[in-house]
């Protein structure tokens, strides 16, 4: 059952990068008393990757078991391996290299990137749909994940489902390739909404007056097809991690 998006607000997109972080890290450590492993779905984009940044530089990240802990991706620029534009290499510098050998290398589950073994989009939407349905309960795609982070582009997007795309109609898969984002750069690869919506908790990170207009659509409960966020949602929990700047257009009570 999808769940009603509660906001947090906070002062600016610094403090919002630490507080996420701070949350993450209580989440997983709370969780760890009795479940394991968790699955946790990293986002790219700016506040994403200043969230992975604040997770490096807190002590508390020892407190987390990360032998414990599997990290995917809710979305990829399909790149090859090592581009800086890849979420991945964004990811492996802001935090999975601080980890060193606390974090398996075989809990890291990158989309496979451009090489000559998978030459497009569709190749790695379908290895990755692979791994995901490894690590699935029976009868699941994917695992439930226990949080789910997405940015949110200023058109509304998240992950790589973009306004207005035919991505936003995939039911049937819980990977899809998008050849066409208005985001460079266009080749890319995404959870579709049934996997975003397998996850636990999602939590929506998004700062900035930029965002705003997006942001009160959502909120609002704005058709997918135009805000593709307002169909972003968890099964326990659906969370939106704000600043100031971007909840400026929402209407109260939303
Ligand atoms: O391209 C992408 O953009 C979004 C949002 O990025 P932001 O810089 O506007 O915060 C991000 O969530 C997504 O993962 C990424 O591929």
């Amino acid at each position: 059952m999808p769940t009603h998006p509660e906001v947090v607000v906070h002062p600016d997109a610094p403090v919002l990068a630490a507080a996420a972080a701070a949350r993450l890290l209580t989440r997983l450590v709370d969780l760890q008393s009795h479940r394991s492993p968790l699955h946790v779905v990293l986002t790219g984009g700016t506040v994403g990757i200043a969230t992975l940044r604040e997770i490096a530089a807190s002590p508390a990240r020892d407190a987390v078991d990360w032998s414990g802990v599997h990290l995917w991706w809710g979305d990829e620029r399909f790149l090859p391996d090592g581009d800086p534009d890849r979420n991945e290499t964004q990811a492996r510098e802001a935090l999975l290299d601080a980890l060193g050998d606390a974090l398996p290398a075989a809990n890291v589950h990158p989309f496979p990137a451009l090489d000559a073994a998978v030459p497009d989009g569709e190749t790695s939407a379908a290895a990755y749909a692979a791994d995901l349905a490894a690590h699935a309960p029976e009868g699941a795609t994917t695992p439930a994940f226990d949080v789910l982070l997405l940015g949110m582009g200023p058109d509304g997007h998240v992950a790589s489902l973009f306004p207005g795309k035919a991505t936003l109609d995939v039911h049937d898969v819980p990977v899809v390739a998008e050849h066409d984002s208005p985001k460079p750069p266009p080749e890319r690869v995404s959870l579709t909404y049934p996997a975003i919506g397998a996850a636990r908790e999602v939590w929506v990170v998004a700062a900035g007056a930029e965002k705003a207009p997006a942001v009160a659509r959502a909120l609002a409960g704005d058709a997918v097809a135009t805000t593709p966020a307002a169909g972003a949602r968890g099964t326990e929990r659906t969370l939106w991690l704000v600043d100031v700047a971007a909840v400026q257009e929402v209407t109260p009570g939303d």
